[in-house]
């Protein structure tokens, strides 16, 4: 059985409850423990993970949220510097899944995070697993 650590971004709870939902069953259903942790936006959850990741308690983790572009160049900025700083920690070898929603409506935002339709925290868990999984075949 493995640790997992949800980090998530509440700036649209109910969207994050669906994501979360998808993310944790993923998780469970494969046997696994999960923590949620709750961060203010999408830009606070790499950091969130770094720091998670030095105390050694979590195998995997799974960052959710939802980044709906405005009118403002700051959608480019918190999706695409989220997804980013992400990537770089997943390069230093931390099986994360990206479930960071960046959608132009809530249209959008809402078939992707719905479980019964495309599920992407259950995507993002899925990711994180495989993640993992890959460690640990490496490492032996
Ligand atoms: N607009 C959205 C944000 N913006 C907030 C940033 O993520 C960050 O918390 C702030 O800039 C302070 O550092 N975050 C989301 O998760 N989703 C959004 O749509
Ligand atoms: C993604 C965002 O930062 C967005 O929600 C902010 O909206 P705006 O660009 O209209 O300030």
């Amino acid at each position: 059985m493995a640790k997992f650590l949800i980090v998530e971004a509440r700036f649209y709870a109910h969207l994050n409850d669906q994501l979360i939902e998808g993310a944790r069953s993923a998780l469970t259903s494969a046997g696994h423990e999960v923590e949620v942790l709750t961060v203010p936006g999408a830009l606070e959850i790499p950091g969130a993970i770094a720091l998670a990741a030095e105390s050694e308690r979590y195998d995997g983790f799974v960052a959710i949220g939802v980044v709906i572009r405005g009118e403002t160049y700051h959608f480019e900025i918190v999706a695409g510097e989220s997804a980013r700083a992400i990537m770089a920690l997943t390069m230093d070898g931390i099986a994360i899944g990206n479930g960071i929603l960046t959608v132009e409506n809530d249209a959008q935002a809402e078939v992707r995070a719905d479980p019964a339709r495309k599920n992407k925290g259950g995507e993002a868990a899925q990711a994180a697993l495989a993640l993992l999984d890959l460690r640990s075949r490496f490492a032996n």
